[in-house]
């Protein structure tokens, strides 16, 4: 199993750092444009192999992209990130090009690869890779949902004073400020509804800080968070290297799923060798029917401002 990532940054490091600490990827290419950064982070990374008690190898490339050639999964992590009081919408004019040329450098190099999208704005990132790509849709899948969905899981166990393992809950929805979804009603700890242990109004809290976790992190550290993004990452890249058919929200096109057409979105999906192998409609509200609609009109809104 060959996987690329590129963008050696601190997103794509750390990417490239939970995948090899699984060991379950043979090989892990790390491709940057800065000359020697992919190279030096991928010598720094072999360096914790010892220690860490894995057999990954990781190699650095910069922007050669022969050195990529039939990756299995190609994971796009390169382009800026927000400062603090930026959206990532606001990220569009430059990541825009970047993840256009990038896209499709791989393809040329690994034609059967899958695609994880990664840049922002990611569901916008991702429909730009179907457009301009023309690689069937089960093998480009946005990131976003999964972390938005830790960092759920995180705030639910905080109010509930619960273990986050307790914990079980899902976001679906666009990766920004205000589009996301989460889907408070069927969060669980231990199986039992949260709203049996929480009031309403500390549940409503519990939503507005996950809407709002990247813009938190974002403020207290100058640039955006790379941690949970790239563990996120990881565990996708796992579902589908070992044919896990694990469930995780990702940026996916729908065609008529959840009444939606011609956007990538948050929606349950299941990962496994193929990609996504299914994305799965699950009943939900009117109101969470509402957030969706809502959430997507404001992804196709970006959307309209990419020059196709
Ligand atoms: N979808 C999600 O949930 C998340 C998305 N992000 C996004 O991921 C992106 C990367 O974030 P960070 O790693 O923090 O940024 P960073 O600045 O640390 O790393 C980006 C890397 O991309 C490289 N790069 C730029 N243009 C390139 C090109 N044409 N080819 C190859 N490499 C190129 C840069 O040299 C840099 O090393 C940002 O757009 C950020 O908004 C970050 C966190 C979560
Ligand atoms: O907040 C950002 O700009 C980066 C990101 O997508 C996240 O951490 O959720």
């Amino acid at each position: 199993m060959k996987v690329t990532v590129v963008g050696a940054g601190a997103v794509g490091a750390s990417c490239a750092e939970y995948i090899a600490i699984k060991d379950f990827a043979s090989e892990v290419v790390l491709l940057d444009i800065k000359e020697g950064y992919a190279e030096g982070k991928a010598m720094d990374l072999m360096q914790t192999a010892s220690l860490n008690g894995f057999d990954t190898k990781i190699t650095g490339s910069t922007n050669d992209y022969a050195k990529t050639a039939n990756s299995n999964i190609c994971v796009i992590t390169s382009g800026i990130p927000r400062k603090p009081g930026m959206t990532r919408e606001e990220l569009i004019g430059i990541n825009a090009g970047i993840v256009k040329t990038v896209s499709s450098n791989l393809i040329k190099h690994s034609p059967d690869t899958i695609i994880i999208v990664v840049s922002n704005p990611m569901d916008t990132m991702t429909y730009l890779v179907h457009k301009t790509t023309g690689i069937p849709k089960n093998r480009i899948i946005g990131m976003g949902g999964a972390l938005d969905s830790a960092r759920f899981k995180y705030r639910l166990a905080e109010a509930l004073g619960a273990p986050i393992s307790d914990v079980d809950g899902m976001v679906i929805g666009g990766h920004s400020d205000t589009g996301m979804v989460p889907l408070t009603r069927l969060a669980t700890r231990n199986s039992v509804p949260v709203s049996e242990f929480i009031s309403k109004e500390r549940l409503e809290q519990v939503l507005q800080e996950t809407k709002v976790g990247g813009a938190t992190l974002t403020g207290l550290l100058g640039t955006s968070a790379w941690y949970a993004p790239g563990a996120a990452v990881s565990a996708l890249v796992q579902a589908i290297a070992c044919d896990q058919k694990k469930i995780f929200p990702c940026s996916v096109l729908v065609e008529g799923e959840y009444g939606l057409n011609d956007l990538c979105i948050g929606a349950p999906v299941v990962l496994g060798k193929n990609g996504v192998e299914s994305i799965v409609e699950i009943n939900l509200s009117a109101d969470e029917k509402a957030q969706m609609v809502a959430s997507a009109k404001g992804v196709s809104a970006t959307n309209a401002l990419l020059e196709l």
